[in-house]
């Protein structure tokens, strides 16, 4: 044990359940490996929850100098954190030393991380459930950018991002351990993982919010296509060119998000946020059409599948990744691991191993790389991020005819009985009996159309198109407005007359 705790071993991870470590937090387990560090399950006694408790070794560090700079570092950034508070974020709750080594107390996020849930449930997943997936990351990557100073993530990828059996997301690795990594403890120097991180990570560029903007569009790109953008990093084809239901539209945001220069990419979360909402409400008849036969993970977004539930472990709350299968690639260097393959460095192969054999991983599902990609634009200058023209590429066998046809009906009785009544007001000018027929008429048209909007309303195809679900509003709205005002022409005539 004391050579396992001892200053000169670099070892991280090697830590037995029920240690004690800084008096407080009781070990459980070993939750994942990576390369400058571990990360454990662990009981606080003082709280009496379990929270994750990360290790960094500073032993790989050369020189005194260089590993009192990463304590120090270590410590002011562990502080920084703690202040963050965010739903998508693990609380961080403490940091100590303890034996050469650095910890950082975490809340423990029940759950999987994306990389193993891409495993059980290999992409291209529907459309829609990538944009509803992609909304937290925008909003707690926004968080991080609305810092003072900002805070850049740098390292999105799917070892970095956990969903809960509730299915909320969190953003896992801050990328801290960088700091006890020889050499990469400036912000200028290669920090991410190639594929994901952005040209600027690799070069003399400054990291900023568009390098998080980068790594989301190729995370995307592979939740919607299935490609693996380790294989060939930054050179990403067209999403829709792999994958047919995927639309223009947001192939063009994905495009523009990817695009090497951070000048022409989207300055910002909030834009990429909502250039990514705006091309799927264009596209939404195009979602209905593929929904049916696309769901490979339904509801993948936010409710909690049956697929995605953590099978139990011996040590209280679940963690679904196996020892040694961390998923997560040293920084700076290309992954030869492409997701689907189990790792070929498994811990717990030797009875040594303080916490048992490592656990097999059902690939039930290997991935199976997408078609042969064209590179027949690889970024080229990025398209504007709508092309209506195209939205309805994949529109022709939805029953869209029907469905938005008997909403836009709605809307232009709608429209039409509110003019007729309102030209009822101008009595004095037609004659009275003409205000008295467009009156009753107007109201009239008002009440078919309410039905009319009603059964738009209640048909399921409309009101899983964003455009049908308006326009029968609308048609709801005029006709009721048609036939309150019916009833004042009625009554102003009515007066008028009196007198
Ligand atoms: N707060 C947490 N709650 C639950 N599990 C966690 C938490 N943080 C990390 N883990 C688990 O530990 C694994 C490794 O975590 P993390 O990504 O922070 O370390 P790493 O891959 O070693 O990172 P680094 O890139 O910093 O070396 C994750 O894949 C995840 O399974």
């Amino acid at each position: 044990m004391s050579d396992l705790l001892s200053e000169e071993n670099s070892k991280t991870g090697a830590l037995p359940p029920e240690l004690i470590l800084g008096y407080r937090y009781l070990l459980k387990q070993r939750l994942g490996q990576g390369g400058m560090g571990a990360v454990y399950l662990a009981y606080d006694q003082r709280l009496d929850i379990d929270c994750a408790i990360k290790e960094m070794s500073t032993a790989l560090l050369k020189t005194e100098e260089e590993r009192e700079r990463a304590r120090k570092s270590f410590h002011e950034e562990a502080k920084l954190l703690a202040r963050l508070n965010h739903p998508n974020l693990p609380r961080v709750t403490d940091h100590f030393s303890d034996h050469g080594r650095e910890y950082l107390v975490m809340e423990f996020v029940p759950g999987e991380t994306l990389a193993t849930i891409l495993r059980n449930s290999p992409p291209p997943w529907p459309v829609a459930d990538v944009v509803a997936f992609a909304e937290p990351l925008t909003e707690v990557l926004h968080y991080l950018h609305s810092r003072t100073p900002p805070i850049i993530f740098r390292d999105l990828k799917p070892a970095n991002i956990m969903r809960t059996p509730e299915g909320q997301v969190k953003l896992i690795d801050f990328g801290i351990a960088r700091l006890f990594k020889p050499g990469q403890s400036q912000d200028t120097q290669a920090f991410g993982t190639m594929g994901y991180s952005a040209p600027e990570q690799y070069g003399t560029g400054q990291t900023d919010a568009r390098s998080d903007v980068y790594a989301l569009g190729v995370l995307l790109h592979q939740l919607m296509t299935g490609h693996d953008p380790i294989a060939q990093p930054f050179n990403v084809p067209l999403a829709h060119t792999i994958n047919a239901a995927v639309p223009e539209a947001i192939s063009s945001v994905l495009m523009t998000a990817m695009s090497h220069d951070p000048q022409t990419r989207f300055a910002s979360m909030v834009a990429l946020r909502r250039a990514l909402s705006n091309a799927s409400q264009h596209s939404a008849d195009v979602y209905v059409a593929q929904r049916p036969g696309t769901a490979a993970l339904p509801n993948v977004g936010y409710a909690p599948s049956a697929q995605m539930r953590p099978t139990s472990q011996p040590y209280g709350p679940p963690s679904s990744q196996p020892y040694g299968q961390t998923g997560s690639q040293p920084y700076g260097k290309p992954s030869s691991q492409p997701y689907g393959q189990p790792s070929s460095q498994p811990y717990g192969q030797t009875s040594s191993q303080p916490y048992g054999p490592p656990v097999a991983q059902p690939y039930a599902q290997p991935y199976s790389p997408p078609p042969p990609p064209t590179y027949a634009q690889p970024f080229s200058p990025p398209a504007p991020p709508m092309h209506p023209a195209t939205h309805h590429l994949q529109a022709a066998s939805v029953p869209k005819a029907k469905t938005t046809g008997v909403a836009q009906t709605a809307q232009i009785m709608g429209f039409l009985s509110l003019l007729l009544t309102i030209s009822g007001f101008f009595y004095e000018d037609m004659g009275r009996d003409a205000g008295i027929f467009m009156g009753f008429f107007g109201g009239f048209a008002g009440f078919v159309s309410l039905i009319v909007s009603i059964v738009a309303i209640s048909l399921k195809a409309t009101r899983e198109s964003i455009k049908g679900r308006s326009q029968s509003v609308r048609g709801l709205i005029f006709a009721t407005v048609a036939m309150v005002l019916a009833c004042v022409v009625f009554a102003i005539i009515g007066a008028a007359n009196q007198y």
